[in-house]
This record gives C-alpha cells, structure tokens and sequence, in this order.
C-alpha cells in the first residue's frame, strides 16, 4: 500500500479550491508505490494524482523534484506536469504534509517487459537526459558513495541475519567502489530510480515517465546502469542479454556513448545493484512486522552485484564495439 496520511473530503475540497482544477468528483487512495501518499482524483475537469510527501522527502528537495517535471514535460518528454495553484505555487499542504496535484498519465506498467520495450526505455532514458540539460537548479544524489555508507552503518551489524558473511562482503563492496569510482563522466539530470514501475506503456508504446522523487545530478551512465539492473535481469536472476542489448542501442539512438563511459559500465552497474541492495536490506531489518509495506527482497540486488563482480568488459552487457 502507499497510503501512510488519510485525507477527508472537506481537507480535500478546500484544497482543491486553491487550483483551478474543477469541481471533485471522487477520490480514492492508489495502493501501489512505497514512498508516498497517492490518490487518483476525478474532478469535472480531469483526473488528478494528488501525492503527500511522506518522511523520506526531504521536504527542501520538492522544488527540485517539481520544477524537474515542469522542465522535461516543456522538453517535450512524457512526465506529469505539476499543476500550478491559482496563487502560482506548486506545493501546497493537505492532511498536514507537503501535496502537489500532477497531471494524470495514461497508461500502464509492464509486469514482464520484453527486449522491444527495454529498447524504448533506454531510448526514453536518454531523451530525459537531453531534456534535463539547462534545468537551473542541482540536487546531489543522496545515494552514491557517502549515502551508501551510512546506510550501511545502520545495518551492518544485523546484515549477518540476512545471509552469513554479508558483513565482510559486503564492506569489502564499498571499499572497493570507494577506491574505482569513475569521477570524469558527463554527468546530468538523472532520473535514479527508473525501474519498471515507472514506466508506462499504452499496449507496446512507451507512454511515459513517472515518479522522479530520487532524481538527482549524477553521471548520465549510471541511470543507465539501474536501468540495466532494473529490466535486464530475469526472476531466476539470469542476465538477460538480448534485453541489455536492446536498451543499450536505444540508449545510443539518442544519445551517444564515449569510450570511457562504456568502459566504466561494469562498475557502475555494481555501484546501482549495491544501492539498490543496501536501501532494501535497511527497510528489511527497520521496518516492523505488520507494517503496511511490501518489503523488497535485498538478496535479489545481492544476486545482481555477484554477477557484475564477475563482469570484465562492458561487452558482457550487449554492447557491441
Ligand atoms: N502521474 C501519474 N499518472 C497516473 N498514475 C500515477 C501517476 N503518478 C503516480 N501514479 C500511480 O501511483 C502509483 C505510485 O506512484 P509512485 O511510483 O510515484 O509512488 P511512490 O510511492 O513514490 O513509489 P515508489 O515506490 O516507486 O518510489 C503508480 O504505480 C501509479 O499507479
Ligand atoms: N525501486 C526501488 C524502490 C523505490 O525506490 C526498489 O525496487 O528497491
């Protein structure tokens, strides 16, 4: 479920009356997403997402995650648009948080994508990236190197629990990525969290980009990495090469690729299975029993890192040279 603060219609109708957004119709909560509060409203003019900003959004960073939307949907890409309140604002508060009402996309996510819609994704990706060029205001990514470490911290101790010699594996991971992290890559808005999820799709049609509330500026190359981790992989944990390779060339559909960046694809793609690792494993071992949260499986991105461990040319990816 993803519905942590209930509203009431009075809350909501007040609300509402600070857009020009059209009378409510109804309104209920959306179950899906973990992070936060998301209602789909109908209104007499168009159907809404309402979302309220739950604890982990840092409430400082919504300008960015907002003005971001604003910016690629002007760039010609497929995001929601936030709508402005009739005052101009974008945020607003409702039910005691920080809420924003965005645009309703069509569309829906894929349950078992297949290499043609890697090959959009890719391509999409990449257009993002273009159209994030000349967005005016920056947000360090949160989790790289430093975020990973104190995450880790937090859960070291207990790591053992989820499977024995986690603790030393695991610590030996990040000194490494701490020691060859690539530094001189084009770097960009990236989206960071690009899983398919957030993707939707009107039959095969890529029809848009959602959730951008990890985007952040990082290298360029690494969202294509969670990409990678994110669609490439099959449930039995097998790399599947045919879907790498159809993301990587719509990658480079739009957007071109240097040597140095292809170079460091394997340890990218071992930096975003770890990130994707250690936030899982801490929502694993913090999150109490009878919590109203799926819990993702840590171990699956654990599976992800050992293979790319084991990666020495980013032509083990698809990438044809
Ligand atoms: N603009 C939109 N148009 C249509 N549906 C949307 C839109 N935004 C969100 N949704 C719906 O709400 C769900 C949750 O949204 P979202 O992924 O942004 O939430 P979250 O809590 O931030 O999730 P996550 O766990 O992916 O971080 C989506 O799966 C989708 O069904
Ligand atoms: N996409 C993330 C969760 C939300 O950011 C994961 O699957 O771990």
């Amino acid at each position: 479920m993803a519905v942590y603060t209930d509203i009431n219609e009075q809350d909501l109708t007040a609300f509402l009356a600070q857009y020009d957004a059209g009378e409510l119709l109804s309104y209920k909560g959306i179950a899906e997403g973990v992070e936060n509060s998301n209602f789909l409203l109908h209104t007499s003019k168009a159907p809404l997402i309402l979302t309220l900003y739950e604890k982990r959004v840092e409430k400082s960073d919504l300008p960015f995650f907002l003005g971001l939307m604003h910016h690629l949907s002007e760039g010609g890409l497929n995001c929601p648009l936030p709508l402005p309140r009739k005052d101009g604002a974008l945020l607003g508060e409702l039910s005691g948080r920080p809420a924003a009402l965005i645009s309703f996309l069509e569309g829906m996510w894929l349950r078992k994508p297949e290499a043609q819609h890697c090959r959009e994704v890719g391509a999409a990706l990449a257009r993002m990236h273009v159209a994030g060029e000349g967005f005016e205001l920056t947000r360090p990514n949160a989790l790289s190197l430093e975020g990973w470490q104190t995450l880790w911290v937090k859960s070291q101790d207990r790591a053992d629990e989820v499977e024995p010699g986690l603790e030393a594996e695991i610590g030996a991971e990040l000194d490494f990525l701490a020691a060859h992290w690539p530094k001189n890559l084009p770097s960009g808005v990236i989206h960071a969290d690009l899983f398919p999820d957030n993707v939707f799709f009107l039959g095969d049609r890529l029809s848009g980009l959602i959730d951008f509330y990890f985007a952040c500026n990082d290298l360029l190359v690494y969202d294509l990495s969670i990409c990678l981790n994110s669609w490439c992989f099959e449930k039995d944990g097998a790399y599947n090469i045919t879907k790498g390779k159809a993301m990587i060339e719509g990658y480079l559909s739009v957007r071109p690729l240097s040597g140095d960046e292809i170079e460091a694809l394997p340890i990218l793609c071992r930096g975003s299975a770890l990130r994707f690792f250690l936030t899982r494993l801490y929502d694993w071992l913090m999150t109490p029993e009878g919590a109203l949260v799926v819990k993702k499986d840590p171990l699956e991105y654990l599976k992800k890192l050992r293979f790319h461990r084991a990666v020495t040319n980013a032509s083990e990816y698809g990438l044809i040279s």
